[in-house]
This record gives structure tokens, C-alpha cells and sequence, in this order.
């Protein structure tokens, strides 16, 4: 997708402490705008930090990963998605002494961990900050990525995943029985596949405070629109912020996460045509028109047993959309048909902020006979994103 439709994710170098800011788990950056949630990559040379930062947020190829060169200083990365975070690629001798500010200071510690590395230089610095998050900081979010797994058979991959949290967690044990308690939690990831974004939503999850009122925004548009499964996407890094209660199953996961790297791709050929004159999008299920009015007719679908006429899918996404963000906006929506057999499902996009879109299964049914009472659900949902984003900017001191 074009840089000029998202906000970038913008990289500072390191490396002066900065003033400590305990709310909302963030602390104001060194650019002094926004309180940012600190997130650090750690682990060995080569163990695949800043691959993973690239790949997230950077949209780097996984296969352009090898010619990424040795980091030899921090690397501060600011991302804006629902929170604003800032990312620390750090080299792999980094201590916790060299790190230049307090641990007290970082919301969270990612442990990238080559799964072939199964001795104990990797296990030995990972203890090494563990033990330090724990005096100084116990509310420290521990995450280990245990990396490169797709270079494993099922079972080796397994087998080393299993080896390598034992082994961290004899090394604890042996330095204080407390230990037993602590919560670490371990991920395996590639660049190669899904996992990797699949285990960052995980750990970004923990760090959304508004993640609650999020969910059970998303909980009453599956309801009100017979939906099975809805996530709210960060755009352009294809993180999920948040998902309904239903469970998260890997293949829908996968599927939205591939749809969404195909619109990002095509994207820029549906680009605006002009100031206040979106072009409606829906590349491989072209939608029938009709009028908005009937978008207020009625304000959900389970509740209305009858079909509503079917109307435009981005009536009023279109312009609600457009006036807030501006001609930068493309793509309000897009829906593709998964299974076009009866009764069939269909994945639909909506645009929600700048950053963020909804991405959705329906029965096929109700995407092209409920259409009106659809949209009428997206624009509530977007009234409710647009709200819990605008509250935790102001409580972070950016709006
Ligand atoms: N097979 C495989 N290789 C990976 C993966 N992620 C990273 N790599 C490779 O690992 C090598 C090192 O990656 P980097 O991202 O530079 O590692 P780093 O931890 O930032 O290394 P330093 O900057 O030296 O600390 C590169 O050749 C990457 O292509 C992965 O998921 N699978």
C-alpha cells in the first residue's frame, strides 16, 4: 500500500534516557509528543531481531531478510497503530547495563531465539534480563520467539521448542525457586509463514488497556451482522488489535491476513481519483447500487427478519470516511467470496481509521441480500473504534 495512505513507522536512532511516564504502560518518547509503549528485541547476533521488526513493520520481503546487515546500536522504530509503540532493535551484545535506560521503563521484553540454537549462550542472556525485569520491573511483559521454526520438521520443531523452555526454566529454578512463578510466554515464529504475525497480535494484545471495550465492540457487530469471526487489522503491518470472543482459528487467521497483503498490493491502483470522489473498490465482488437511505433502516440484521434492498457497500463509509481522513483515503471496502457454493462465505474489509480495518466473514446471504443493514453496523463500529482511539490519545497526551 502507498506510504502516503498510512501514517509510516518512522526509525530514530538510539540512545538517551528519557523522562519515566507510568500511565497507560507508556512513557513519552524522545521526540515529545505522544507516550509510547516500549516493546525491545533482544537476543543473539543473527538470532533474526531486526527480521522481525522488518518484516512487521517495514513490509521487507522475508526472502530480503538475509542482506539485512549486523545492528550495532539500538534502533528505535515508532509505530502507529491503536497505541503508539516504539520498537528497540537492539544489537546482540546489548546488556542489561548498556541499554541506557531502566527496565522499569519497557512495557515489554521480546526474546528472539534461534530454534536451533539450543545451547546455552541464547538461555544464559535470556535469564540474564529475566532475573533483571524481575527486580525492576515485575509487571514486564516476557515474550520468547522461538525463531526460524520452519527450518524443522514437525517433530524436531516441537521436540526444540519443548527442550528450550525447560532448559530456561531449569536455569530459573536453579537461581531461586520463586522463579517457578513467573510468567514467560514462548511463541514459535518465521519469517517464512504466518506465526510470526500471529504471535506479535498476541503480545500487542496485552498491551492495548482499551482491548476490552474493543472486543466487545467486535462481539456486537458479529452479532448484529450473523458474522462467525470479525478482527480489527492494523492495516499495514496485518497485526490483529483485537478479535470477537469466538476462538481464533489459524486458517481465517491466515486467510485475512493474505487478503489483506493482497489489497495492500493492489491498493494503489484504486487510489483516489480526485479530492471527494472515492472510487468504490470490491475487486472481485462488484456490489449493486442503491440508495443510502435504506442504510438507516434498520439497525441490525439479526433483528430484522426481512431482506433489505441491497445498497452500496461504502454509501456512507465512502463519505464518512473521506471527510474524516481526507483524498488520501482508498479502499473503504472490499469483500471477496470464499466459498462461492451455497450458502457460502464471503471475507469483507472495511476501512475504520487510518490504520485500521475491519475484516469479517459472512454467510454469503446476508453480505448480498443485508447489505444496507451491514454498512449501518460498520458505521457503528467505526463511531466506537473511532471513540476508544480518540480516549487513549488523549490520555496518553497526544491529543
Ligand atoms: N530460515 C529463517 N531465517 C531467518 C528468519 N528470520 C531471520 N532469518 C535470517 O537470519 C539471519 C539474521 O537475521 P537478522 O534479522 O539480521 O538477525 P539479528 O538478530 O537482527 O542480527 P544482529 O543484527 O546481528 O544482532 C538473516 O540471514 C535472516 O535472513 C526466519 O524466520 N527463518
Amino acid at each position: 500500500m502507498s506510504a502516503a495512505a498510512h501514517p509510516s513507522y518512522s526509525t530514530t536512532s538510539t540512545s538517551t534516557p528519557i523522562s519515566h511516564r507510568q500511565r497507560l504502560n507508556g512513557h513519552r518518547s524522545s521526540s515529545g509528543d505522544v507516550a509510547r509503549t516500549k516493546i525491545l528485541l533482544l537476543g543473539l547476533r543473527r538470532a533474526g531481531k531486526t527480521s522481525v521488526q522488518q518484516v512487521l513493520f517495514n513490509n521487507l520481503p522475508p526472502k530480503q531478510t538475509f542482506y539485512l546487515e549486523t545492528t550495532i546500536r539500538i534502533v528505535k522504530h515508532a509505530v502507529d497503530t491503536v497505541i503508539p509503540l516504539e520498537i528497540w532493535d537492539c544489537p546482540g551484545n546489548v546488556t542489561v547495563e548498556t541499554l541506557g535506560i531502566p527496565l522499569s521503563q519497557i512495557s515489554t521484553i521480546i526474546f528472539v531465539i534461534d530454534i536451533r540454537d539450543l545451547y546455552n549462550q541464547p538461555i544464559s542472556k535470556l535469564v540474564e534480563f529475566i532475573v533483571a525485569a524481575d527486580q525492576e520491573n515485575p509487571n514486564i511483559g516476557l515474550e520468547v520467539f522461538v525463531h526460524k521454526a520452519e527450518k524443522l520438521q514437525d517433530d524436531d520443531k516441537i521436540e526444540s521448542f519443548r527442550q528450550i523452555q525447560e532448559r530456561v526454566s531449569d536455569r530459573l529454578l536453579d537461581i531461586s525457586p520463586d522463579y517457578e512463578q513467573i510468567q514467560l510466554n514462548f511463541h514459535l515464529t518465521s519469517v517464512y509463514d504466518h506465526s510470526l504475525h500471529e504471535a506479535f497480535s498476541r503480545v500487542l494484545h496485552k498491551l492495548v488497556p482499551t482491548l476490552p471495550y474493543l472486543e466487545e465492540l467486535l462481539n456486537v457487530f458479529c452479532a448484529n451482522s450473523q458474522s462467525p469471526k470479525a478482527f480489527l487489522f492494523d492495516i499495514r503491518s496485518r497485526l490483529y488489535i483485537a478479535t470477537d470472543a469466538s476462538p481464533v482459528d489459524s486458517a481465517t487467521h491466515n486467510l485475512c491476513c493474505d487478503y489483506l497483503l493482497m489489497l495492500n498490493s493492489f491498493g494503489p491502483l484504486y487510489k483516489s481519483i480526485g479530492p471527494g470522489r472515492q472510487r468504490q473498490v470490491s475487486p472481485l465482488t462488484p456490489p449493486p447500487s442503491a440508495s443510502s437511505s435504506t442504510l438507516r433502516s434498520s439497525p441490525s440484521l439479526s433483528s430484522s427478519g426481512k431482506t433489505s434492498p441491497p445498497t452500496t457497500p461504502t454509501a456512507s463509509t465512502r463519505d464518512t470516511a473521506s471527510r474524516k481522513h481526507g483524498k488520501e483515503l482508498f479502499y473503504p471496502s472490499a469483500a471477496t467470496s470464499l466459498h462461492p457454493a451455497t450458502p457460502g462465505t464471503t471475507l469483507t474489509y472495511h476501512l475504520i481509521t487510518p490504520y485500521l480495518a475491519l475484516l469479517a466473514l459472512l454467510p454469503t446471504n446476508v453480505y448480498e441480500g443485508r447489505r444496507g443493514l451491514l454498512e449501518y453496523n460498520v458505521v457503528f463500529f467505526r463511531e466506537g473504534v473511532q471513540e476508544v482511539c480518540e480516549t487513549e490519545r488523549e490520555a496518553r497526551g497526544g491529543g
